[in-house]
């Protein structure tokens, strides 16, 4: 089946962070650019996000998926504390082709993405349809920069403007 996953990270290296997940969860069929995004809900001061989305074909059940992703999120250092707070790699289950799911550790669809502009803006990257029937209008705010295309022939972001991807503040 195919799944579409949401990547954001804002500790550390977000983008190394995001990359090694990509290397953990195997060979993605899409990968959407690099955004940077002001943090939504959360302590305030925290440092702005890294968001992005995958698509990847999962032969498992959407649960060994979710084992996985915990997995890799306590790998990268990620600390259950505070409610949307700062972390240093989440990554969230968006949806999964031609399926839902309702149970008390998994929703799918996820129930906040269509709230959410930097889940919507990178979904769009890798399938605009999906990200349409979660409501996405195809308007990018301000809220959410662009700053890196993917570059599939090594598996890495390109940063191409001179931009930064690591966020100083809070991390490192
Ligand atoms: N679609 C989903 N993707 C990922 N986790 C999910 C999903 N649906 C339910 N969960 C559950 O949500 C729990 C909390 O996840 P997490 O700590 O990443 O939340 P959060 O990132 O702080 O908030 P949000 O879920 O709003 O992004 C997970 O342990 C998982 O069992
Ligand atoms: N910009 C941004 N804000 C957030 C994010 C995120 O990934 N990006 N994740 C959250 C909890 O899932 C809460 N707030």
């Amino acid at each position: 089946m195919k799944v579409f996953l949401g990547l954001g990270a804002n500790l550390n290296r977000p983008q190394h962070q995001m990359e090694g997940a990509l290397v953990r969860l195997g060979a993605p069929r899409a990968v959407s650019s690099l955004y940077r995004t002001t943090p939504v809900g959360g302590p305030s001061g925290q440092p702005d996000y890294f968001n992005a989305a995958i698509a990847l074909l999962w032969d498992r059940s959407p649960f060994a998926l979710l084992r996985l992703i915990h997995d890799i999120e306590a790998d990268f250092g990620r600390e259950r504390s505070v409610r949307f707070g700062p972390r240093t790699l989440d990554i969230d289950i968006l949806a999964i082709s031609g399926l839902s799911i309702d149970s008390r550790e998994l929703q799918v669809p996820h129930p906040r993405a269509r709230e959410r502009a930097f889940v919507l803006v990178p979904l769009a990257d890798v399938d605009a349809k999906l990200a349409a029937t979660f409501g996405y209008d195809g308007h990018c705010p301000a809220e959410v920069v662009k700053t890196a295309p993917f570059d599939a022939s090594n598996g890495t972001w390109i940063a191409d403007n001179g931009a930064s991807t690591s966020t100083g503040a809070m991390g490192e």
